[in-house]
């Protein structure tokens, strides 16, 4: 099939990547030349393992562009703009969607099919539907559940698909299954219903991880005051299939292009709706992950006054909001860097993947290239984003790079004996 891709920034260049590996002849649109530009020749412009492989193996049915007019004869259009939050409020900023469906409808041909992929407030799709209908087009919501460090296989082999249409728009429901025609066959569930039960699927799967994260940060908060070890607690629990050990992993909490806003525009749209009280919670998830930002600054302080003074230097391991990716938006670890230069610390921060992007956005901190780098002669090291290769780092090799010897473990990831055992004082989140 002919597949356009509106919008080709994290989520558009895996999913228009993606649909050629499922054999379909896709082209993507940005308005960002440079995105474009490095797309075109096989590269993203940002790190994910496996999508330049898919960008240069299938480059044969896979062109990208920043001519609109060049999807016309697609019959499905995927739109796959941003939705960040809006500056100064909880709300998502809608105005790219806005834009990319002003943009695409002059060029659908009648008997299209639109399918909305960015995730969006619930009622979007209802609010849209006629000028794509006008047009002599359909439209579907098809939200995305991909993770990044994951996002080519949950591309490929999602947990599910779900479509929002209209009641009885059987021919859209079964352009979709020509889409996915491959992914189906290998079992994966789909789900049909309609435009706002999709759009609410979207952002509760958030809601419910975000909360999942924020229950066991909680927890860690407790445990820090009660000499209980949250990490023991969290096995514990999650050996109850019901409540299951996936995403309980206290530490520094969630950040990324996706938890934290959509948990905040889900509750400005629940206020506009009338029913604010429902999601109240909402506030108190945010809340607690915000806290555990605001307890790694004050362990590393306090642990830097123990030392009897704060004219230091503090390592951070880890600027990615998660391994395997170069995304730093709302990133946990940038934020805490950021504040410790704010309290003239001089941060010395490394990342395997994450430097060019952190760089641009904390100027305040010393970007070294290499673990040994950072952490000589520092005051105190924090490890923020547990990369295979600083769980593995050795603690004797680096001990004798820093007098001090304290780590301060913000994703409970290191062997804390392993590490005391090499001479270092080790203080992870809601353990001792
Ligand atoms: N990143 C993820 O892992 C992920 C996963 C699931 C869902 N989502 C959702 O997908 C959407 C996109 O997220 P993202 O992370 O890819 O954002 P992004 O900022 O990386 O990409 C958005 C892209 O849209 C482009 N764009 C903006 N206006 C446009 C227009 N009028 N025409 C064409 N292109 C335009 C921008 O230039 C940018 O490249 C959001 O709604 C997000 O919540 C993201
Ligand atoms: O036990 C855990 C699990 C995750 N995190 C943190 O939570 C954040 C988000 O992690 P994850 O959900 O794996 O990353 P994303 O790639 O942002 O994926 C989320 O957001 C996407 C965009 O909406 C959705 O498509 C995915 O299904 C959803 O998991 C990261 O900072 C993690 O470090 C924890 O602190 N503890």
């Amino acid at each position: 099939m002919k597949i356009s891709v509106i919008g080709c920034g994290y989520l558009g260049a895996v999913h228009a990547a993606g649909m050629a590996e499922l054999g379909h002849t896709v082209v993507g649109v940005d308005i960002d030349a440079q995105k474009i530009a490095a797309l075109t020749s096989g590269r993203a412009p940002f790190f994910e393992p496996g999508v330049d492989g898919l960008l240069q193996s299938r480059s044969d049915r896979l062109r990208f562009t920043t001519d609109i007019s060049e999807v016309a004869d697609a019959e499905v259009h995927f739109i796959a703009v941003g939705t960040p939050q809006a500056e100064g409020g909880a709300a998502a900023d809608m105005r790219f969607v806005d834009a990319a469906f002003a943009s695409l409808v002059p060029h659908l041909r009648p008997g299209a099919l639109v399918v909305g992929k960015s995730t969006v407030p619930v009622g979007t799709a209802a609010a849209i539907a006629p000028q794509v209908e006008a047009a002599g087009a359909s439209l579907a919501w098809n939200p995305e559940f991909l993770r990044e460090g994951f996002a080519v296989a949950d591309t490929l082999t999602p947990d599910r698909l779900v479509y929002g249409v209209r009641a009885g728009d059987d021919a859209s429901v079964a352009l979709l299954d020509r889409v996915y025609s491959t992914t189906l066959a290998s079992g994966t569930p789909r789900i049909v219903t309609d435009f706002a039960t999709a759009e609410l699927v979207k952002v509760s799967a958030n809601a419910f991880l975000a909360t999942k994260i924020s229950f066991i940060n909680a927890m860690a908060e407790i445990a820090e005051v009660t000499g209980a070890d949250v990490t023991t607690l969290a096995d514990a629990i999650g050996h109850d299939t019901r409540i299951g050990r996936r995403f309980l992993n206290a530490g520094v909490g969630f950040g990324g292009g996706c938890l934290p806003k959509d948990i905040r525009a889900f509750q400005a749209r629940a206020d506009e709706l009338g029913v604010g009280h429902a999601l109240e919670f909402l506030d108190h998830v945010d809340q607690i992950n915000q806290r555990r930002r605001a307890r790694v600054v004050e362990l590393a302080l306090a642990a830097l006054d123990d030392q009897g003074s704060r004219d230091a230097t503090v390592a951070v391991l880890g600027l990615a909001f998660k391994p395997n990716s170069d995304d730093v938006r709302d990133s946990p670890a940038v934020d805490v860097a950021v504040a410790l230069a704010r309290e003239g610390v001089r941060v010395v921060a490394t990342d395997p993947q994450a430097q060019r992007s952190a760089a641009r956005k904390a100027p305040a901190v010393t970007i070294a290239p290499t673990v040994e780098e950072a952490i000589n002669a520092a005051s105190v090291v924090l490890v923020l984003t547990e990369w295979p290769e600083y769980r593995d780092l050795d603690p004797a090799a680096l001990a004798p790079l820093t007098p001090a010897r304290v780590v301060i473990d913000g994703r409970n990831c290191l062997d804390a004996d392993k590490w005391r055992a090499a001479g270092w004082t080790y203080r992870g989140l809601g353990r001792s």
